[in-house]
């Protein structure tokens, strides 16, 4: 099986190799096979990256707005047409089922191309009356923009920043995670077969070094990263120290509600794919579940019983469920976290082993009777590994809920809407479901507060992200001066 790339890079609007960098294998993550490799930028590509993005910058935020947008609808119809084909090479490049990725990830990047792509004619200013003068402002791009990517959904999240990035007029330097560099490449081949200029969407690969060169480099004016919270707080410090516009997209440990009153199916299911979904690999997963007592034993009862009815396996089988890990790093933290969460006296009612049979696979592991302070209901684990609480009351819930640094997502299930409101507005978190979950459609911002990120993706948030506006003042009588 194999899935190597005409070249690592794509710059200046074609492939670009360079084998003098170092190589990074392409492990699917199914077998273990190494299905590709391609080569870390070198101080040349990265130069040559940056060099075409802010030759490109100008010329294509001259162009007429609906014709960036239509480049970017015409970009989201291919990858609709070939959704299948790039859904198949997301699955080799990260383990996750195909049965998810045909409908997750080729197809939000294309929402996020079409939506974008369809507010290019709106992103106007204001009049401003001021007496006899008045004044106007534009809306204007940033420049050369830089996008940083997380493992888990290499193609979502190079759409949700280039989207934006590019309707506003700016360009970008996207660089993939190192464990899954092969799907914004074919991004950026879809953009060029759109009508994108050369220089307008450009990927190089590498690990946080060809990362750390391009936030510091001088001509980049804006650094989107998807990662880690730890990642953020470096990327976040270098762009500060030249006065960069930056968003952050980083980590959770969100909070799952469920009251006594819930529809508990409901609750059983989104439990289940606010954990397993991606096999646990997801930002925004509400892997804290709160259970208010007199329904725990229902709930856990119930939960059991329709894991243990997951098909776990080869990620390229429509039937499967739940694939493997995306890399044997990631494989080996969420086993030694099902380790502490033995060690420190959680109660292991399902999975908690590594499945014999080659590549990265675990079981979908549910843990009950979780404390708060338990190193699994305190760390974000990036795995399939459900940590259970329980609760008594609305008041308590909420403060256990928010006792964490981070605030990215969270959710509550109950049948009374008044207290939903109530609880949902006191949970602190960016994004926040009502008897749902994990539904991040591009219409609706998306984001986190406190250690989980700043800014927003998506909807028109994302806009404010990636302009900025320029203030005219217009005097229309002569100056006077005092002297
Ligand atoms: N909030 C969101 O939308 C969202 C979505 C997906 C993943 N995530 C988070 O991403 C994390 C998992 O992804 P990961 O392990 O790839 O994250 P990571 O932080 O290790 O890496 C993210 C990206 O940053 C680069 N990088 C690392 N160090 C850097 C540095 N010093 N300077 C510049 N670039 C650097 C990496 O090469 C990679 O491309 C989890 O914490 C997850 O919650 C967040
Ligand atoms: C942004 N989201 C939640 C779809 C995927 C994050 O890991």
């Amino acid at each position: 099986m194999q899935a190597q790339p005409t070249a690592s890079h794509y710059v200046n609007g074609a492939y670009l190799e360079d084998a003098t960098g170092a190589s990074l294998p392409v492990i699917f993550p199914g077998t273990g096979e190494e299905i590709a490799q391609v080569h870390e930028a070198t101080p040349a590509v990265i130069e040559a990256a940056l060099a075409a993005a802010k030759a490109a910058q100008g010329p294509w935020a001259a162009l007429m707005p609906v014709e960036r947008g239509r480049i970017l609808r015409r970009a989201a119809d291919i990858i609709r047409a070939r959704n299948r084909e790039l859904s198949e090479l997301e699955t080799l490049d990260t383990g996750k089922p195909i049965s998810e990725t045909l409908v997750a990830d080729a197809t939000s990047a294309a929402d996020a191309l079409e939506y974008f792509g369809g507010l290019a004619g709106t992103l106007t200013g204001e009049h401003v009356p001021l007496g006899s003068d008045w004044a106007y402002t534009m809306r204007v791009p940033l420049g050369v923009c830089v996008g940083l990517g997380a493992w888990n959904y290499p193609t979502q999240v190079a759409a949700w920043k280039a989207a934006p990035a590019l309707v506003c007029g700016n360009t970008m330097v996207f660089k993939p995670s190192e464990q899954t560099p092969l799907c914004a490449l074919k991004l950026a081949e879809i953009l060029t077969e759109a009508g994108a200029p050369p220089g307008v969407f450009n990927v190089i690969q590498g690990a946080g070094t060809v990362g750390r060169a391009l936030v510091e480099d001088a001509r980049v004016a804006k650094v989107s990263l998807t990662g880690s919270a730890e990642t953020g707080k470096k990327v976040y410090a270098g762009a500060a120290a030249q006065m960069k516009h930056v968003t952050m997209e980083l980590g959770g440990k969100s909070p799952l509600i469920i009251f006594a009153d819930a529809d508990l199916d409901s609750a059983v299911s989104a439990a289940i794919n606010a954990n397993f979904f991606s096999t646990g690999q997801v930002c925004s997963n509400g892997t804290r579940v709160f259970v208010q007592r007199e329904v725990k034993a229902e709930f856990l009862s119930r939960l059991v019983a329709r894991v243990a009815k997951a098909t776990i396996g080869d990620p390229r089988d429509e039937a499967t469920n739940l694939g493997p890990m995306t890399s044997a790093e990631q494989l080996a933290i969420t086993c030694s976290y099902i380790e502490k969460g033995k060690a420190e006296g959680a109660r292991l009612v399902h999975g908690g082993r590594r499945l014999d049979r080659p590549g990265w696979f675990v079981e979908p592991t549910i843990f009950a009777d979780v404390t708060d302070e338990m190193t699994i209901a305190r760390d974000e684990i990036f795995g399939p590994v459900m940590s259970v609480l329980d609760f008594d009351t609305e008041d308590e819930v909420i403060a256990r809920a928010n006792a964490t640094d981070l605030g990215l997502s969270g959710a509550v299930f109950t049948r009374d809407l008044v207290r939903a409101h109530r609880v949902i507005h006191a949970i602190e978190a960016g994004t926040v479901w009502i008897n749902q979950y994990n539904l991040t459609p591009v219409e609706l911002p998306f984001g986190g507060i406190k250690g989980s990120g700043l800014g927003r993706e998506n909807s028109r948030a994302a806009i404010e992200a990636y302009s900025q506006l320029k203030t005219v003042y217009v005097g229309m009588t002569p100056v006077e001066a005092a002297y």
